[in-house]
C-alpha cells in the first residue's frame, strides 16, 4: 500500500468513521455477528486501518502472532472435545477500561463424544 493511501485510510477511520467498530461504512451490516467477515477473500475487503487490536507501528504488540496463535489453538482443541451453546439470551456490552460483555459468559459445554 502506497503511503498517502495509508496516510487517507488512516483518517477515514481515526477521524470520519469513529468508532470504526461500529460503522458500516468500515464494517458492512457492522452490528451484526457475522464472523465470516474475516475470512480472507470473502464479500468487501475491510479496511485495514479499521480494526487494530494490537496497535500499528514500530511499537505495535510483538505478541500478535504469538496471541493470535493461542486463541485458534485454543478454539480448536475447545470445538474439537465439546459442543457450546449458549441459552442466556443477547449479551451487551460495557466500557471498563476495555470493551467487556456486560455480565458473566456462561457457555455450556458439552462433552463430544
Ligand atoms: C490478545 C492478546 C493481545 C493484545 C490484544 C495485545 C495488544 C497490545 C497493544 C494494543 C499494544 C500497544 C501497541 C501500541 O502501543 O501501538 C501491545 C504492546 C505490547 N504487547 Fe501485546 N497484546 C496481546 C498479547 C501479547 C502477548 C501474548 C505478548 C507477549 C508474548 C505481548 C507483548 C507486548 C509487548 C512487549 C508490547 C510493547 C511493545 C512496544 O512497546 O514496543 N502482547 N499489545
Amino acid at each position: 500500500m502506497e503511503p498517502v493511501e495509508a496516510i487517507r485510510n488512516a483518517f477515514e477511520v481515526f477521524v470520519l468513521l469513529k468508532p470504526a467498530g461500529t460503522s458500516d461504512q468500515a464494517f458492512p451490516r457492522a452490528l451484526e455477528f457475522l464472523p465470516e467477515r474475516w475470512l480472507r477473500g470473502e464479500g468487501d475487503r475491510i479496511n485495514s486501518y479499521a480494526s487494530l487490536p494490537f496497535g500499528i507501528g514500530t511499537r505495535m504488540c510483538i505478541g500478535k502472532r504469538f496471541a493470535e496463535m493461542e486463541i485458534y489453538t485454543l478454539l480448536a482443541r475447545m470445538f474439537h472435545r465439546f459442543d457450546v451453546s449458549w441459552n442466556h439470551g443477547a449479551v451487551g456490552t460495557k466500557t471498563q477500561f476495555i470493551l467487556m460483555p456486560d455480565r458473566p459468559l456462561n457457555f455450556t459445554f458439552t462433552k463430544r463424544t
